[in-house]
C-alpha cells in the first residue's frame, strides 16, 4: 500500500487559556512529529481536554498559537480544522442509532460534494460518489475491527465496539491528525488490547499523527513515541514513555512525593487507579 505525504507538523506554542481567573493552560507549548503517537498525560485538572478543544477550534486562547505545518489553527471554527484534516473523537459516545454503515457515511458528509438535490434525485454522479463513498466506508470498517459489523445497528454493539465506531467515524474524514481523547475508557481488559492494536494498525497504514489524552498508562506506554506530561495547566515534562516513566516531577505530579514506579498499572494520579474493566475518569 502507497502511503499518502506524511502529515505537517502540529505545533501548540504558548498557548494560554483562562476561564474567570483560573489559568487552564498557561504558555504550554508542544510539538507532535509527524506520523507519530504523541501522548499527553496528567492528573485530572491538567488541561488537557482544554488543548483538545484549543486544537479543534472550540477554544480561543486568550494568547499563543497552534499551527499545522504553516497553516495557521489558531480561532479557526471547529468546521474549519476539520476540512484542513485534523480529526477527534470524544470520551463519550455519541452515537446510538443507526447502522454502523450509516454513521460511517455520516462521517464522509464533509467531503461529499453531490448537493442534497442530485442526492435526492439519484443523479448518475451522486449515485457514484455515494457509492465510492460506501466502499470506502467498508474498508475503514475493515481497518477498525468493525468489518463483521458493517451492517448492524450500532445499539446492539458492545460498548468497546461502539467505542471504536467513533473512532472509524473520525477516520471517515480522511484526516491527517487524529485527536483521541480517552479512547478506551470504560473498556475492560481484551477491549483495551483490541483497540491498542487497531490504533497501532490505523497509524501504521495510514500514516497519521495522533495525539492521544489516555489515563490508562499501559496503553500510553505500548503506542506512544513521545509524552508530554501537564500538570495545573503547566507543561511539567516530555520524553520518550520510558523517560516519563522515571520523571521525577512526574512522580511528583501524580503520586504527590517522589517515588518508584514499578508498573504501568501504578502509574495514574492519586485516587484513579484505572484498573482494567474500571472506568477512567
Ligand atoms: N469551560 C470551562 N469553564 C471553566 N473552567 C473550565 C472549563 N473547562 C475546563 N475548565 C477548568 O480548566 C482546568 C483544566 O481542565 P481540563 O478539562 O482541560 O483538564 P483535564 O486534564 O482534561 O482533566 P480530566 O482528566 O479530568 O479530563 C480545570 O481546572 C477545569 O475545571
Amino acid at each position: 500500500m502507497n502511503l499518502p505525504a506524511p502529515p505537517p507538523e502540529l505545533r501548540f506554542e504558548d498557548v494560554t487559556v483562562r476561564f474567570a481567573g483560573l489559568t487552564a493552560l498557561g504558555a504550554v507549548s508542544f510539538t507532535v512529529v509527524p506520523g507519530s503517537v504523541h501522548a499527553l498525560i496528567g492528573p485530572n485538572g491538567a488541561g488537557k481536554s482544554t488543548c483538545f478543544n484549543v486544537l479543534s477550534g472550540l477554544y480561543r486562547p486568550e494568547s499563543g498559537r497552534v499551527r499545522l505545518g504553516d497553516t495557521e489553527l489558531t480561532g479557526l471554527a471547529p468546521h474549519r480544522v476539520a476540512a484542513l484534516g485534523v480529526a477527534r473523537t470524544f470520551q463519550n459516545i455519541v452515537t446510538t442509532e443507526g447502522t454502523v454503515a450509516d454513521n460511517l457515511m455520516l462521517g464522509r458528509h464533509a467531503l461529499t460534494r453531490a448537493g442534497f438535490a442530485a442526492s435526492a434525485l439519484r443523479l448518475p454522479g451522486a449515485v457514484r460518489e455515494q457509492r465510492a463513498h460506501r466502499e470506502r466506508t467498508r474498508e475503514i470498517a475493515e481497518l477498525t475491527g468493525l468489518g463483521a459489523h458493517f451492517d448492524t445497528p450500532v445499539a446492539l454493539l458492545s460498548y468497546g465496539d461502539r467505542k471504536r465506531v467513533e473512532f472509524a467515524r473520525a477516520l471517515c474524514l480522511e484526516p491527517r491528525v487524529l485527536l483521541l481523547d480517552e479512547p478506551v475508557a470504560g473498556m475492560n481488559g481484551a477491549e483495551r488490547d483490541r483497540t491498542a492494536e487497531v490504533i497501532g494498525t490505523v497509524r501504521a497504514q495510514l500514516g497519521l499523527t495522533v495525539l492521544l489524552v489516555e489515563h490508562d498508562m499501559g496503553l500510553v506506554m505500548r503506542l506512544a513515541d513521545e509524552v508530554t506530561v501537564l500538570d495545573f495547566g503547566r507543561t511539567v515534562a516530555h520524553g520518550t514513555p520510558d523517560e516519563i516513566r522515571h520523571h521525577p516531577e512526574v512522580l511528583r505530579a501524580y503520586l504527590g512525593t517522589p517515588g518508584e514506579i514499578s508498573a504501568p498499572g501504578e502509574f495514574t494520579a492519586p485516587g484513579r487507579t484505572t484498573a482494567p474493566g474500571e472506568d477512567s475518569v
